[in-house]
Order: C-alpha cells, then structure tokens, then sequence
C-alpha cells in the first residue's frame, strides 16, 4: 500500500529532546542519567527507543510526558517547553491503568469526557465504536476490567489513550507484562490502529524486535550516563505483517540492532559509557 515507504509522515517537530540532562540525588549519591540526549519525533512518525537496562528510557518519556524535568535541556512538544503532564500527551503504562469500576465503553470514552477534550460529545459513541473495532474489543464493550485479559485490558489502555485525540502519544514498555504471542499480536494491533490513525508516537521498549516491526526509526541509547547512541531508520514498507518478520531486512536490522545493545550493555556492566 505505502510503495515500500516507511516514513509518510507529514514533517515538522512534534517533540524534541535538546540537550537533555538528568541527574537523580539519593543517599548522598548523584546518578548521572541523561548527558545530553538530542532527538526529535517529528508529525505523524512512530519512534522507538531502546538501550541498556537503566539508562533513562522511562526517565524521557516521563519529561516528554511533563512528569519530570530536566536539569538542563529543553524538552519541546509542539515547539513549546513542556511544562508539566497535558492531555495533548496520551500516556500509555506497562500496567494496566484503566479504572476497573468503568466498562471498556466507559475507560475509552474517560478521556473525551474531560474539561480539557473539545471533541463535542455527540462524536463520542462513534469515537469509542472506532477504537473498540480497531483494537479487536467488539462484543467487550460493557465488560469490566477484570472480566478481561491482561492483552484486552492494555487494548483498552491505548485504545483510551488515542481517543481523545492528542498530539503526541507516549508508550513506556506497554507490552512488557505480555506473554510472547500475545505481544506479537498487540503489536499487529497497534501497527494496524497507527496505519489507520497517524499519530506521534513515542514507544520505549526493551525488544528490538517490537521496535523494528513498529516504527519508522529506532533511536539507540548509549550506557548510563546516556546519550544518543545510534539513530536507524527501518526502511522496511508499511503495511507490516507477521511476514515482514522473516524478511532478510527485518532479520539483519534486528542483528545489528541487538549487536549495538549488547555493546552498550557490557558498558554498562563495566561502568563506561560509550
Ligand atoms: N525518581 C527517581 N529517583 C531516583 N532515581 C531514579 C528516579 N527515576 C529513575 N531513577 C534511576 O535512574 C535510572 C534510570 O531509570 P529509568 O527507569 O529511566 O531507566 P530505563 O532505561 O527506563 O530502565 P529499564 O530499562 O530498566 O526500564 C535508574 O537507575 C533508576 O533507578
């Protein structure tokens, strides 16, 4: 369908990362995280960022998110500075963070339904039958959380996160408490609710595996203290499919890519960034 482009987006910085520092104090001791962590997410891109264990990937995507701040830096969304959290920022947890006293219905709907969404309301029910449909949840939508599985409730977790629109969405390991099979299938629904819907994403994740078949670029970081390590554009055509997994791209991208990880982590094991 893209012609073998992999990145359609429309250009211009939706987030950026520029000269970002961060250090946390505890005990006495100063952790050096971020030194200097330059990239920028542009309209309608799906980034993803991997690295070492510890190196400060939530710790981005928490500025991004307005949850943290930088020492020194500046984090853009918009061309703005974050100034702190924003619906503009849909959030997405490696927990399940939908509220269990709500139906599916309900937790997709959660965020239309605040002050801040100027989506009118009588949008609404076809907003969340949109979402509902492209997240594999038809037949769900008055089930509670807990009548649900650990996958289906992290569909409704994204599925909250995308309806209510918003500039930017930021994804911290969202399939991590996921089996293997079920973590494929996600990714397929998510790459499939993104084709559909085009919006900035940022995805941390441990599996360069799941950053490859999601996004136009992967950014690399180094060992903490972290910076930029590598930035790799995937190239690979979209639609992706299970398929694309076997490809010889796919499975020398993925070769490189853990090579430069594995590097990155005996860095750390032995204290020195790269
Ligand atoms: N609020 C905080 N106070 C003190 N230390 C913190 C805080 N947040 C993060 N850290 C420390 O900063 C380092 C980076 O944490 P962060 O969670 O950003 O890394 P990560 O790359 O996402 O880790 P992982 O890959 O293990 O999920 C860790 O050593 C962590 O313990």
């Amino acid at each position: 369908m893209s012609g073998g482009a992999a990145r359609e987006h429309e250009g211009g910085e939706a987030l950026a990362f520029r000269g970002v520092r961060k250090s946390f104090s505890g005990r006495g001791e100063t952790l050096r995280v971020l030194d200097g962590v330059d990239f920028a997410v542009e309209q309608g891109e799906f980034v993803s960022v991997v690295g070492p264990s510890g190196c400060g990937k939530s710790t981005l995507l928490n500025m991004a998110g307005g949850f943290e701040s930088p020492d020194a830096g500046r984090v853009l969304a918009g061309g703005a500075e974050v100034g702190g959290p924003s619906p503009a920022r849909g959030v997405v947890f490696q927990q399940y963070a939908i509220f269990p006293w709500l139906t599916v219905a309900d937790n997709i709907a959660f965020g239309l339904r605040l002050g801040a969404c100027t989506i009118p309301r009588s949008e609404h029910a076809a907003i969340v039958a949109r979402y509902v449909d492209l997240m594999g949840l038809t037949g769900f939508e008055r089930a509670y959380p807990k009548e649900l599985s650990g996958g289906m409730r992290q569909r409704v977790a994204i599925a909250r996160a995308y309806a209510p629109d918003p500039d930017v969405l930021l994804m911290d390991e969202p399939f991590a408490a996921l089996d293997a099979q079920t973590r494929e299938f996600m990714q397929e629904l998510l790459h499939g609710t993104q084709l559909a819907e085009r919006k900035t994403v940022l995805l941390i994740t441990h599996s360069v595996e799941e950053a490859i078949f999601l996004s136009h670029r992967v950014v690399v970081m180094s060992a903490r203290p972290a910076k930029v390590c590598e930035v790799v554009d995937v190239g690979i055509g979209m639609p992706r499919t299970a398929e694309t997994r076997l490809t010889p791209e796919f499975i020398e991208l993925r070769r490189h890519l853990e090579g430069v990880l594995r590097s990155q982590s005996s860095n750390l094991e032995k204290g020195t960034a790269a």
